[in-house]
């Protein structure tokens, strides 16, 4: 059996992960990949109804923190963790890194408090790669704008998305290993050449 791999997909709002998972999905399955397409917070039936909570309840950041963490917790326990125990690839759309860019840089909430529930929900786990999609908020917010109504996220102005996407340079600077930058201002069919440039630099599959 190969080994389980944990991918975590990153960006502001409307940066194009969701357009490239199942694509990319697709290109491990056809290496015979068994593979978990997932999401945060989400993933579970409880984690779900975090969402939606998230997404669209209003709560001050303490609380907005504390339910992400939760459904990540359950998320991790009952999906990730077994599925990388039987040998899949999990393809994750966001994990911690989005806590620290939108709770952290976004909503200015305290860096060390989120490190220790890091450290509590995840007990070291940590994805194996992440792929940060970089874009500038404004073309982002129009791509959005194209296709659907805002939630609690997407309602931001331009100047969270700002703090938002460097919050993410920080945790990219932090662990350049662990991550990959993509130029997600460029097409569709250039952002998939560079993402796959770097999972064939991650081989074997
Ligand atoms: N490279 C691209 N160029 C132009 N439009 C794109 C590109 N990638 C995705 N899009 C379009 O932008 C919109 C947002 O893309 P998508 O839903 O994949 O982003 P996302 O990062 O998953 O967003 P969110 O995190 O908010 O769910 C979609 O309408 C999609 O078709
Ligand atoms: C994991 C996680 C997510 N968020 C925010 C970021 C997005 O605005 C939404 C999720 O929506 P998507 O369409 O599935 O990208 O939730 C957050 O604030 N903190 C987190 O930890």
């Amino acid at each position: 059996m190969r080994a389980g791999r944990f991918l975590s997909f990153e960006g502001i709002d409307g940066a194009g992960k969701s357009s490239h998972i199942e694509w990319l999905a697709g290109w491990l399955r056809a290496r015979g990949r068994e593979v978990l397409v997932t999401r945060e917070p989400g993933g579970t039936e409880l984690a779900e109804r975090l969402r939606e909570l998230v997404l669209h309840q209003g709560m001050d950041a303490l609380t907005e923190a504390l339910l992400v963490f939760a459904a990540r917790r359950d998320h991790l326990v009952t999906r990730i963790e077994p599925a990388l125990a039987a040998g899949a690839v999990v393809l994750c759309d966001r994990f911690t890194d989005a806590t620290f860019a939108y709770q952290g840089a976004g909503r200015g909430f305290d860096l060390g408090v989120l490190a220790t529930l890091e450290s509590w929900v995840q007990q070291g786990r940590q994805p194996d790669l992440t792929v940060w999609f970089d874009l500038p908020p404004a073309v982002a917010a129009a791509r959005r704008a194209a296709v659907r109504a805002p939630d609690r996220f997407e309602s931001q102005d331009e100047a969270f998305f700002e703090r938002v996407r460097a919050g993410y340079a920080r945790r990219a600077e932090a662990d350049p290993g662990r991550f990959a930058i993509l130029d997600a201002a460029a097409t569709p069919e250039a952002v998939r050449v560079q993402l796959e440039a770097v999972l064939e630099s991650r081989g074997p599959w």
